[in-house]
């Protein structure tokens, strides 16, 4: 097998990565209806395994899960989710022949034994799924012919494709035919039901591509998504407890602070987040903000050619045939940081206090969120797909670190996804460290304290049209439009 997207010439490569398409809701007029009756198998029950299939089933759909027989006769975690919930629960061999779609939600590394194991059970004519075309993309899988492969990739964690379905909701989905594996022509389709059945279609659905997908995904999820955030939390920890601030309310800060700052963006965009500063904490935001992104315009652009290249995929796959060895370690460091090792104390912190006191953490979403978008979509990919990637997913993922900080955020990602955020903060915390000897309590822990919040006018009006006239927030506004519904969290 080889790199499926390095054995395509230039043009088509570029094509690819240019396709996204945002769909009108005329579009799912016809709701789950190509998979009613249908028999939908998913192989795995972790993060979007079980997610997604609780909703489809609550969508009207037949959902059932095969899982490989140790999972089932040691009653792993992924049995339990499954049986547990009342879905029939069975083996391959039991259930890959009656499917009448596929649904692969295991992890990535194991993608291509789990195709090749289950693709000569599965029934003429099928439909096999994904919800993320690294196999196809990174790794060359080959389809039988008469397989309709089809993506349907939620742009979020399993836990909030859950979460905002119960709210009534949904999450922005992409979904993509691969063109070789389309023999009935019914991918688009079947694509469209499943994400009606997740309730994806009503926060917005691209039609993309399996290449745009993949290099935006990982690039996404490495920078700004999970790697930004784990390397703000601990910096910004470490910092504060040199500067004698109290560690558990450093940890406080820090844990919930990214759910309460990103809320603000999720809402209205960078320039929402940092109109809830005062207006000396805004500019000076602002300033850090434009410091940090010449620092890490570098390594943003790294990240996107190491994706493009297959570098990136060439090297996690080196460590996948090695048992995993980075991953592994780079998780047990992680349970050792000071920030992973300090409870957050208890203390109230208002929702106000939260902008005041974590002017850095500010700065480092702009920063991550702006160079995430800015380095994608001079990489070719769409706008609005570099948005969902960036912008719009950062305060779901920052919610996770609410739940139980950088542990909960890496065991509720993909592997994928966290061997990527490990990589970028092992060289985002070195090239920060002359930045960071500059950096005081007064933008991470304690507020300006100004007396007087009066600033220059044409300052001020300099810095909100910079805000203002970025690209990200252009397509932002437009497609949060499309989003009205979307609930509240904190
Ligand atoms: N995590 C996320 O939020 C997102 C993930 N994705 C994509 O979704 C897919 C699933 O990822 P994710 O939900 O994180 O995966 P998880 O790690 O959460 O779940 C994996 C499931 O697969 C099973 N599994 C593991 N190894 C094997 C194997 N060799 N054979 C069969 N089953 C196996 C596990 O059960 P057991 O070990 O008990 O057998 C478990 O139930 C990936 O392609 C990922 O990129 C896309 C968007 C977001
Ligand atoms: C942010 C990581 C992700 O891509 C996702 C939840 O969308 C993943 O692979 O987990
Ligand atoms: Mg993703
Ligand atoms: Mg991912």
């Amino acid at each position: 097998m080889a790199n499926y997207f390095n054995t395509l010439p230039l043009r088509e490569q570029l094509a690819q990565l240019a396709q996204c398409r945002f769909m009108h809701t005329v579009e799912f007029a016809d709701g789950v209806e190509a998979l009613k009756g249908k028999k939908m198998v998913v192989i795995g029950c972790g993060a979007q395994g079980l997610n997604q299939g609780l909703n489809l089933r609550d969508s009207g759909l037949d959902v059932s899960y095969a899982l490989r027989p140790e999972a089932i006769e040691q009653k792993r975690q992924s049995w339990k989710n499954a049986s547990e919930n009342g879905f029939v629960v069975g083996t391959y061999q039991e259930l890959i022949p009656t499917a009448d779609v596929v649904l692969n939600l295991t992890p990535d590394k194991q993608h291509t034994s789990v195709v090749n194991a289950v693709m000569p059970l599965m029934k003429e004519g099928a439909c096999l799924s994904y919800s993320h075309g690294f196999n196809i993309v990174e790794e060359g899988m080959k389809i039988r012919d008469d397989l309709t492969v089809i993506m349907v990739a939620p742009k979020c964690p399993g836990s909030e494709v859950r979460a905002e379905y119960v709210r009534g909701f949904g999450v922005p989905t992409l979904i993509a035919v691969h063109e070789d594996n389309d023999p009935k022509g019914e991918g688009l389709a079947l694509a469209k039901a499943y994400a009606v059945g997740t309730g994806g279609h009503k926060a917005g659905v691209l039609m993309s591509s399996f290449i745009a997908e993949v290099k935006s995904d990982l690039m996404g999820e490495q920078t700004i998504l999970c790697g930004m955030l784990q390397t703000g939390s601990l910096l910004c920890f470490d910092k504060m407890i040199e500067e004698g601030i109290d560690p558990g309310y450093a940890s406080r800060l820090i844990q919930y602070g990214w759910e309460t700052v990103t809320e603000a963006l999720k809402y209205g965009g960078v320039t929402n987040m940092l109109d809830r500063l005062s207006n000396p904490a805004k500019i000076k935001a602002f300033d850090l903000s434009e410091e940090l992104k010449v620092i890490m315009r570098p390594l943003y652009n790294k990240h996107q050619d190491d994706i493009m290249s297959g570098h990136f995929s060439k090297t996690m796959m080196e460590d996948w045939a090695n048992d995993d060895a980075n991953l592994l370690k780079w998780r047990a460091e992680t349970a050792e940081t000071n920030f992973e090792k300090t409870p957050a104390g208890d203390v109230e912190i208002t929702e106000q206090e939260f902008f005041d006191n974590g002017i850095l953490m500010v700065a480092m979403v702009k920063a991550g969120v702006e160079l995430a978008f800015e380095t994608m979509t001079a990489a070719g990919i769409i706008a609005e797909s570099a948005y969902y990637e960036s912008l719009h997913e950062t305060p779901l993922i920052a919610n996770t670190i609410a739940r139980k900080k950088l542990y909960e955020m890496n065991a509720t990602i993909s592997d994928t996804a966290e061997y990527g955020c490990y990589l970028y903060n092992h060289a985002c915390v070195p090239l920060l460290a002359d930045f960071m000897k500059g950096i005081k309590s007064d933008v991470i822990g304690k507020g300006l304290s100004l007396d007087d919040n009066g600033v220059d006018n044409a300052r001020l009006i300099e810095v909100n049209t910079a805000l203002r006239s970025h690209p990200v927030e252009a397509v932002g506004s437009v497609l949060r439009g499309y989003m009205a519904d979307m609930k509240k969290i904190v």
